[in-house]
């Protein structure tokens, strides 16, 4: 039975829940436009934030994403009531207590972490399950604990639960210099230091654009956060957060990347619409060199058809260097170029799950030492293969709608946490796309 996107949602908290298949059949060149949703990244990190207001709040462009299903549920968990239709998300925390929080869905993605600082800045603890999310290396989270300790927290982990503390004074601002650069510990930290007493400020901290979504939210509700988008970030504590205003989320540049890659490698001209182009600079410098027909606009961006393509070098670093989020759903363009592409990917330099799957379609791509080397490759066929983790499905996703045959993507979910309404978003530029629904296994 084919279910829309919509349908599956619910399941992620169920025991006998079974991964759904993506199936498509490839070979078909692609046409049209598409629009970009909200940032999975920034809203992942809004919703949690949203608990440290003294009043209901509302977002607009988000996506329908499976990890802002499984953030509702753990809202739900803390009398956080939310309603989500037609891309607005109205959380209310003003009746918020403290609860055990379902660890299922803690464990279904990596942002659920952001708990941690939000509960940490709303009562002055938190006890939160060590976080999922994909699963691309080690993503230690000692940073993170680092800055909650200079806040004047104590922290211990037990059996893969962590509690963290405050004495009689609570969290006190701080001078923070992040060891490694991470989007996550300056969120976290950002969310921790927003209510404390006295100023924070963060160094060495990350420049990535949903930092700079989430201090504009903080922001507009009566925050002080200044020097987002840089290395330094200065926070003042203030005692409360009032929201008068619906925040817009910004546009998902990891999706528009993807679907420029798709636009490039598959279609016959593509129009993506509601993109920020300075945040896709990396990117697209990376395509035109390649020799990518891009035309681009102020919001948008015309991808014509491509040929003669030539082989590139990428190496991925934080922003505004090449997100590791593009580097898997670059590689099926790079099979078309003339020549060997090399990919190193600096952040997460285990992130191959793509490399055996592609394999399986006919991809002449190879990791070699620290690299990730991809060659020409004429011709793709369809065949089974898995969505490993979410990047390594979107690069599976285009590899099998440039394929001849049919392939089905397993584990698909962990395309859908992140791709908001793909499959129609797919249908409408020509492709041949459906997701199956599973088959549940009866206890
Ligand atoms: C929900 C979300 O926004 N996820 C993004 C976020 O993940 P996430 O926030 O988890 O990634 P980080 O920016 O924290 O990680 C960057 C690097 O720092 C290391 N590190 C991080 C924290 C820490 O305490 N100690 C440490 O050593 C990590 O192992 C990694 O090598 O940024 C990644 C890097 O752009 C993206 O791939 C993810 O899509
Ligand atoms: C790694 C990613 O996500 P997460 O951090 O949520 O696992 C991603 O979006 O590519």
């Amino acid at each position: 039975m084919i279910a829309s996107q919509h349908d599956f949602l619910i399941f992620i908290v169920e025991d006998n829940y079974v991964m759904k298949k993506m199936i498509i059949h490839g070979g078909r060149r692609l046409s049209g436009s598409v629009s970009i949703g909200g940032a999975k990244n920034s809203t992942v990190a809004l919703i949690p934030a949203a608990i440290l207001a003294d009043t209901p709040v509302k977002f607009d462009m988000v996506p329908d994403i499976l990890d802002v299903h499984n953030l509702m549920l753990i809202l739900e968990s803390m009398n956080v009531h939310s309603k989500f239709a037609n891309g607005v998300l109205e959380v209310d925390p003003t009746e918020i207590v403290e609860a055990p929080m379902p660890s299922r869905a803690i464990k279904s993605l990596r942002a659920s972490y952001y708990f941690m600082g939000a509960l940490l800045g709303r009562f002055g603890r938190a006890t939160v399950t060590f976080p999922g999310g994909d699963n691309i290396g080690p993503r230690p989270i000692d940073q993170h604990i680092k800055a909650f300790q200079a806040l004047g927290a104590s922290v211990v982990e037990d059996n893969g639960t962590v509690r963290i503390t405050t004495g009689e004074d609570g969290l006190h601002g701080a001078r923070i210099f992040l060891d490694v650069v991470s989007v996550g510990a300056t969120i976290n930290t950002i969310l921790a230091a927003v209510k404390a007493t006295g100023s924070t400020t963060i160094e060495n901290a990350a420049k990535e654009p949903e930092i700079v979504d989430i201090a504009t939210f903080l922001n507009n509700m009566g925050a002080h956060v200044r020097g987002a988008g840089t290395d330094v970030i200065r926070i003042e504590g203030v005692p409360a957060l009032r929201a008068t205003n619906v925040h817009t989320i910004i546009p998902d540049r990891i999706e528009a990347g993807t679907f420029l890659s798709l636009a490039a490698a598959a279609g016959d001209g593509i129009q993506i619409n509601n993109i920020i182009p300075e945040h896709l600079e990396s990117f697209t410098a990376k395509l035109i060199e390649m020799g990518v027909n891009l035309e681009m606009g102020e919001d948008k961006v015309y991808v014509g058809r491509s040929d003669d393509l030539k082989a590139i070098q990428v190496k991925t670093l934080p922003f505004p260097g090449f997100a590791t989020d593009l580097q898997q759903p670059i590689t099926p363009l790079l099979l078309r170029a003339t020549g060997s592409s090399m990919i190193v990917d600096t952040i997460y330099p285990q992130r191959i799950k793509h490399i055996s799957q592609l394999q399986k379609m006919g991809a002449q791509i190879r990791a070699e030492r620290d690299m990730i080397v991809v060659d020409h490759t004429d011709h793709l066929n369809g065949a089974v293969v898995d969505a490993g983790e979410i990047r390594a499905g979107a690069s599976l996703m285009i590899a099998a709608l440039m394929a001849d045959g049919t392939t089905e993507i397993e584990n698909a979910d962990n395309i859908l946490r992140g791709y908001g309404s793909i499959v129609a978003k797919l249908t409408a530029l020509g492709a041949d796309v459906a997701i199956e629904d599973p088959v549940r296994v009866e206890d």
